[in-house]
């Protein structure tokens, strides 16, 4: 079996980027605004004149190739970093202002936890310092960590850190909970385990903000996607908007035993094609013009069978997006 994967740059894909979605939610209340904002570390641009608006009660998930600036826009919102230019705001005040009030849940990517103390020490200090701390039992018992509350948390394993992380960030009543790449680490059913608690906080009115290179789980959870690439915001959107503005099909066929005697590496110059690929007899294809590429099959001298069309999920209009961005 023969497989090939091909990544296509043509510059016929149309991908509409840089929507701005302020005033998506209309009626919610504001609960976090990027106004201009940028942030240099001396030479290097990690975000570009970003604008967004995140509103009561949605759940918005972060996108963007490593360095994109995803990161750093956190570390903005949350006042750990402070913007070259512009304004980030917060509940109509400063971040840091924010977090003092507890109305900030956090779970973020990097930082070690307290050594020497045990899992529920650091998260019965997480309840007393909230303002509105929660039961440490219940919050412990949401993370799913109740069985090794009495483990030194230097003795945890990747996962399991993760999860502690996730019961410092739900340790209190808070109006935002702003998660960076939470569920890296997580096996499939503490995956499923958290996004269902995040779905509850989500119905109780909270709005989540959550960095991911799971496209999947953006995809399933995201009310909102936000995609950033070198800096800048180039998508602002539903998933479902995304991926139609992604404007590609997804195209799969089987190759007629007949076209045995046909060079397949025609395949690998049909128009509209970003990526194909080629396992044993079957052909899977994204193109942004499957009338095109169709048309173009048939006139190669191919005789597909089984053929399906559909829209391109949410990782390919990602890699669509992007690309086109790099080009640009
Ligand atoms: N303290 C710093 N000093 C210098 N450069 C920095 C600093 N923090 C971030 N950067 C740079 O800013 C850019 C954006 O980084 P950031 O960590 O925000 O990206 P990211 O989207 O979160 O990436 P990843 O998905 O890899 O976590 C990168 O080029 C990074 O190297």
């Amino acid at each position: 079996m023969t497989t090939s994967t091909e990544q296509y740059t043509g510059a016929d894909r149309k991908v509409a980027v840089g929507a701005d979605r302020d005033g998506r939610a209309a009626g919610a209340a504001e609960v976090a605004a990027f106004r201009g904002v940028s942030k240099s570390f001396g030479s290097v641009k990690a975000v570009s004149d970003s604008s967004f608006t995140l509103h009561r009660g949605e759940t918005v998930a972060f996108l963007g190739p490593n360095g994109a600036g995803k990161s750093t826009s956190i570390d903005m919102l949350l006042g750990l970093k402070d913007p070259s230019a512009g304004q980030v705001s917060l509940f109509g005040g400063t971040p840091r202002q924010a977090v003092v009030d507890g109305r900030v849940g956090v779970m973020l990517q990097s930082g070690g936890l307290l050594p020497e103390v045990t899992v529920r020490e650091l998260v019965t200090f997480a309840c007393k310092v909230h303002p509105r701390g929660y039961d440490v039992d219940a919050v412990l018992t949401t993370a799913q960590i109740l069985d090794i509350a009495d483990r030194k948390v230097d003795k945890l394993s990747g996962g399991q850190e993760q999860r502690v992380r996730f019961a410092l960030a739900t340790a209190g009543d808070s109006d935002l909970i702003v998660l960076d790449e939470p569920t890296t680490g997580m096996d499939v059913t503490a995956r499923q385990a958290f996004w269902s608690v995040m779905k509850a906080q989500a119905d109780a009115g909270r709005t989540i903000l959550f960095a991911t290179h799971y496209l999947e789980e953006a995809d399933a959870i995201a009310d909102r996607v936000l995609v950033m690439h070198k800096g800048r915001l180039i998508a602002d959107g539903t998933a479902a908007e995304i991926k139609a503005r992604a404007g590609q099909r997804r195209i799969s066929f089987d190759l007629h035993p007949q076209d045995g005697t046909v060079d397949t590496s025609l395949l690998h110059t049909l128009p509209g094609v970003t990526t194909l690929d080629l396992s044993g007899h079957t052909v899977r294809i994204s193109t942004s013009d499957a009338d095109a590429t169709m048309a173009a099959v048939y006139r190669a001298g191919f005789y597909p069978r089984g053929l399906e069309v559909a829209g391109v999920g949410l990782e390919q209009a990602f890699i669509t997006i992007t690309a086109a961005a790099e080009e640009n």
